[in-house]
């Protein structure tokens, strides 16, 4: 069996077609422009091409784009000063504080200071919580956009077996609790899982959001189930830079029904997402509804 490879680009390259037409009418019907600040902080490269992407899509888009660019050396109260800037000025709807963020600052302190109405990448704890409760509130980017692709691969979700692969506040929980919500069975699984590939054997659904190249392999997979590789790592393979997911696609991609590509899968979905998310947080800031997106 060769798996379908589940084009994430092309999903997200649709999802932004519908953004654009909202933004437009937003502007049209109440002359409202969201928009989007992102603050990196020193000099991460894959938040760089992660900035670098999202500042063009978020223009492309018709919203307004701001990029804060801080020394790697910036203090915390710095860094707190300017997010309480953007939380006040109201052309700004949605924050973004790129991670990881500099040792010499407390991420959580940073995250929980942006105002919940402008967390675009739903990562406050009040939006945490509210995921976690069933109320309506700004989520996670990545789990989001891994959820709209393994819809689009499986159809419903209910009922079915799936494991997530990493229990990060960022991935691991929100699409957990996403996937929970679609009335998934839904296992988290970790680096103390015991028999993780007896584990992910179970499932229908596989969530791969662990950090470590090509850790899946095929003979962990059930045969014909949906692979959603969250993983993007940067690895050198005969003298060249190379993007590599969480699952080793090619012995993945010959057991799975469908899978995820790396680049190409989930990446693109998690810059769509934000722009989704900027919109709603604009509408809700502006008490004007959400257009259909
Ligand atoms: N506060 C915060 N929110 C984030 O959402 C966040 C973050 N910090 N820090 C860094 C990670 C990483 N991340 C990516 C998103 C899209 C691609 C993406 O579009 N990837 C393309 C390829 C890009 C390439 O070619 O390098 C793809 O997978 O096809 C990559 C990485 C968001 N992150
Ligand atoms: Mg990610």
């Amino acid at each position: 069996m060769t798996a379908k490879v589940i084009d994430g680009k092309a999903y997200a390259e649709g999802l932004r077609v519908r953004i654009a037409k909202a933004v437009k009418e937003l502007g049209a019907k109440h002359g409202l422009k969201p928009g989007l600040a992102v603050v990196l902080v020193g000099e991460d490269p894959a938040s760089k091409v992660y900035v670098a992407n999202k500042a063009k899509q978020t223009v492309e888009v018709g919203m307004n784009s701001w990029e804060h660019r801080l020394d790697a050396a910036t203090s915390e109260k710095d860094l707190l000063a300017l997010v309480d800037k953007l939380n006040n000025d109201p052309a700004v709807h949605g924050i973004l504080v790129q991670l990881p963020l500099p040792k010499q600052i407390d991420s959580t302190k940073v995250l929980n200071t942006i105002n919940p109405a402008k967390d675009v990448d739903g990562f406050h704890v009040v939006n945490a919580g509210k995921l976690a409760t069933g109320q309506d509130s700004l989520v996670a980017c990545t789990p989001v956009g891994s959820v709209m692709l393994a819809k689009d691969a499986l159809g419903k979700l209910d009922g079915l077996e799936a494991v997530v692969i990493g229990r990060s506040n960022i991935v691991g929980k929100p699409v957990a609790q996403l996937l929970l919500q679609e009335n998934c069975t839904v296992t988290i699984a970790h680096s103390k899982t015991k028999d993780l590939p007896g584990v992910v054997r179970r499932a229908d659904l596989v969530i791969a959001a662990v950090g470590r190249p090509e850790m899946v392999k095929g003979d962990w997979i059930k045969p014909g189930a949906c692979v959603i590789d969250v993983g993007i790592n940067r690895i050198e393979r005969d003298g060249k830079g190379k993007l590599v997911g969480d699952c080793d696609y090619a012995s993945c991609s010959a057991v799975a029904g469908s899978i995820t590509p790396v680049p190409g899968g989930v990446g693109p979905m998690t810059i769509a997402c934000l722009l989704h998310n900027t919109v709603r947080a604009a509408c809700a800031q502006k008490s004007v509804p959400v257009p259909e997106m």
